[in-house]
């Protein structure tokens, strides 16, 4: 893992290249960059968590509201980031059929109006069929412990992403 390379990057450098490992939450990468140099991998990975964890519940909620709805209305429009409709087509959620897209809608919208954030999973660690049934079932869950839930799940696509983006061409090591 070439961490000289991305220790050398300068602040713009960092945040083209880490700025969307939390979806659509370039702030983070732009706070962790003054963190350098990391010794690993991990040590980026942990810096981007810190941050994360060290919001006030506010900031956090925010996190979430970035991301776009698993099969909502971006995929729909074709405005996803690379990353997530990367994610989300592997998930297989692009070719849902109306129903299945109907049903996903509804339980989003139930989700957002009990928690006020939009339902977030790891799209690459779960697919079509497994997406409903979880979020009906985090759907009852106590709003403090579903936040837990749903931060746990934008850790997993930021280490996600950032193992994607260190094992890339030019940033990969011997
Ligand atoms: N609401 C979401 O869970 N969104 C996403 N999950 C992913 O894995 N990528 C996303 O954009």
């Amino acid at each position: 893992m070439d961490m000289e390379k991305v220790n050398s990057m300068d602040f713009g450098e960092f945040v083209d290249v880490f700025g969307n490992v939390v979806e659509r939450c370039p702030l983070i990468a732009a706070a962790v960059w003054s963190q350098r140099p990391f010794c690993n991998s991990e040590d980026l990975e942990k810096h981007f968590f810190a941050f994360i964890d060290a919001l006030p519940q506010s900031g956090q909620e925010g996190i979430l509201r970035c991301h776009p709805d698993l099969a909502g209305r971006e995929l729909q429009q074709g405005t996803l980031t690379a990353e997530s409709r990367r994610e989300q087509r592997g998930a297989g959620l692009m070719s849902l059929d109306a129903a299945e897209r109907l049903r996903l809608a509804e339980l989003n919208a139930q989700y957002r109006a009990r928690f006020g954030f939009p339902f977030v999973l790891a799209a690459r660690l779960s697919d079509r069929a497994a997406v409903p049934g979880e979020l009906a079932r985090r759907l009852q869950r106590p709003p403090a412990e579903e936040l837990r839930t749903a931060l746990g799940e934008v850790k997993k696509i930021g280490r996600l992403r950032l193992a994607d983006l260190l094992g890339a061409a030019g940033l990969a090591g011997p």
